[in-house]
């Protein structure tokens, strides 16, 4: 994501454990998402696999040595659009998992900011915030390693003191970063807590020699206006909204069994787990069911 070609990036699917997989990916990009996150992957998977040219499907498949199970997937189509986002504490570790990947993606992402036990106990997500010289190392391992054309990014979340935030965010700049994605929210704080744009403005102020793009509360083509308008972020990073109604990324929502079909019709051109595409639509009829009843007072609440 170097300047001329952040310039073009917009809006961008967020990483999503379960729900970012091929299929999902696919469909933000058919509908106007200019980049994808791929959902986390913990690096160590990347150590102890081989990588499955499956011809049938036209798709490249990263199979676990331990299980014989696929845990990534990738094809040509996604190539330039795609970000891998990894789960890491280790700047060596990422830089042998991402040596995997590179071919197949555009850039490195490393998540931190999961709350998540399973990520913070291993050192990973949110728990490098509270180690900026081990989250520095790692940027500067995989930009020293990457080749140019590889974005290297961090997604993060907000620290309880704005000035620490700002740090982080000059901290990572000065490590190397092409561009940092900031979800909204502290580590405590859930889904259902408003996120904070005004930090996000406040930031963006004093942000000034990185890329920025703006996660939290986007529902809608008015929302990235809106944040806009009041951060002067205009990248955009969506997670929610596209796990409800993906077609969030072309403006105006298409009707939502248009969505489910098209998705499963992707899922099974790309070889996609049955358990995990019942999951994914089943999120999506949840949606419907909302907007039928309590959605729009559910998003007004949050706002
Ligand atoms: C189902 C789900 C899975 C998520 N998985 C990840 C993940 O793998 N990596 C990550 O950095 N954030 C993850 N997140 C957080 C989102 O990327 C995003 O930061 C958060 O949901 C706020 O954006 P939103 O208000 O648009 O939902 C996940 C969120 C959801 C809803």
């Amino acid at each position: 994501m170097d300047d001329s070609s952040s310039q073009k990036v917009k809006k961008v699917l967020a990483p999503m454990v379960r729900v970012g997989t091929l299929p999902m990916r696919l469909l933000a990009l058919e509908y106007g998402a200019d980049l994808v996150y791929s959902e986390e992957i913990i690096d160590r998977n990347f150590l102890d696999c081989y990588i499955h040219n499956n011809e049938k499907y036209s798709i490249k498949e990263w199979i676990s040595n331990k299980t014989q199970l696929c845990f990534f997937s990738t094809c040509n189509q996604e190539r330039d659009h795609l970000i891998v986002q990894l789960g890491t504490s280790n700047g060596n570790c990422a830089w042998k998992a991402a040596e995997k990947i590179i071919p197949f993606c555009r850039g490195i992402d490393v998540n931190m900011g999961c709350p998540l036990l399973y990520s913070t106990k291993g050192g990973m997500g949110s728990a490098l915030l509270k180690t900026p010289e081990i989250a520095s190392d790692i940027i500067k391992t995989l930009r020293r390693n990457l080749p140019n054309e590889y974005s290297v990014t961090a997604k993060i979340r907000l620290f309880p003191v704005l000035q620490d935030t700002i740090d982080f965010v000059h901290m990572l700049a000065n490590s190397g970063v092409d561009a940092v994605a900031i979800h909204a929210r502290q580590v405590h704080e859930r889904a259902k807590d408003k996120a904070n744009w005004s930090q996000l403005a406040q930031i963006a102020s004093h942000v000034v020699n990185v890329p920025l793009l703006g996660n939290g509360d986007i529902f809608s083509l008015q929302d990235m206006q809106r944040m806009k308008d009041q951060t002067g972020i205009s990248q955009w990073m969506i997670a929610r909204m596209a796990q409800w109604n993906v077609s969030v990324f072309q403006g105006t929502l298409d009707c939502i069994n248009n969505v489910i079909l098209r998705y499963a019709k992707l899922a099974e051109e790309t070889n996609t787990y049955y358990g995990l595409a019942k999951y994914c639509i089943q999120q999506m009829i949840k949606y419907q069911k909302w907007t039928r009843t309590e959605f729009a007072s559910k998003v007004s609440i949050s706002k």
